[in-house]
């Protein structure tokens, strides 16, 4: 159909509205391109740490999770009459699992993570060594028993962190729907492995940063953010 008005105007496509869009509902259309690509690389970037930590000899981790112990005592202090949340460790993740017996001698009560379901936040019950366990979701072993508590410190393995202690974790969400449903915010240290430290994790709306980064080298505080 040659000499039509389409053909007469010229345009090789459709005339974009955007510029007609509220700028709100043209700002979700980027976010959700920077969200899909904030989504892919922490993909990548959680496969490319798991394997650097798994890379560590046994020897190693062990030497490094001690190191890590001897810090979070001094971060923890006397745990009389609070709640410690460690983590029965997989993946490589430091083997904490000797501070639940210091935490019981010295008072307190430790406390494991449990998955209750996928997207929702997790729980804690309280677990002491020698106490029955029962295999969760993934098989990570969680308390048969116990109590269920809210802590008083969190403590969280990270596959990736940040100057400014942001963490990535295993990207079910499970840590930030968990502190933002907690009725107390605990004190939160992280842990892992110096290999662990990256530049940025592109933190999104919904991660919440953690107090400090506990590593074989030290005790990471956070960077002030410019929103601070
Ligand atoms: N030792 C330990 N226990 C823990 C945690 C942890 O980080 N370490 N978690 C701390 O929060 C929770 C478990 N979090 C997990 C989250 C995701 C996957 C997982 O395997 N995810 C899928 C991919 C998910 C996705 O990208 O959508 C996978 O790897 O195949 C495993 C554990 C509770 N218990
Ligand atoms: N408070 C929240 N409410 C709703 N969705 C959330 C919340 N926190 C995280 N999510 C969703 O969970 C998904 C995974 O989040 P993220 O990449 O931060 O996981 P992660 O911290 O690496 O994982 P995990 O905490 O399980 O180790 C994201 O798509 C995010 O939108």
């Amino acid at each position: 159909m040659t000499g039509s008005d389409e053909d007469d105007r010229g345009y090789a496509s459709p005339p974009c509205f955007m510029h007609e869009l509220d700028p709100a509902c043209a700002g979700l259309v980027t976010n959700a391109k920077q969200e899909a690509d904030v989504k892919r690389w922490r993909k990548a970037e959680r496969e490319r740490l798991i394997a650097a930590r798994l890379g560590l000899s046994s020897d190693t981790r062990r030497t490094y999770g001690d190191r890590i112990v001897e810090a979070l005592r001094e971060l923890i202090g006397n745990p009389a009459g609070i709640v410690v949340s460690a983590y029965w460790p997989f993946r490589g993740e430091p083997d904490l699992r000797g501070l639940f017996e210091e935490v019981d001698a010295g008072g307190g009560r430790g406390a494991l993570r449990i998955v209750v379901e996928r997207g929702r936040p997790l729980i804690f019950r309280t677990w002491g060594k020698g106490e029955p366990l029962e295999r969760g979701v993934w098989n990570i072993p969680v308390p048969a028993g116990g109590e269920e508590v809210v802590p008083d410190i969190v403590i969280s393995p990270v596959v990736g962190f940040d100057p400014s202690c942001y963490r990535l974790g295993y990207g079910g969400g499970f840590f930030d729907r968990t502190l933002a449903a907690l009725p107390k915010r605990p004190r939160v240290l992280g842990v892992g492995y110096a290999l662990q430290a990256i530049p940025t994790i592109y933190p999104q709306p919904h991660d919440i940063p953690m107090d400090v980064v506990v590593t074989e080298e030290g005790v990471v505080t956070p960077v002030k953010r410019p929103a601070d």
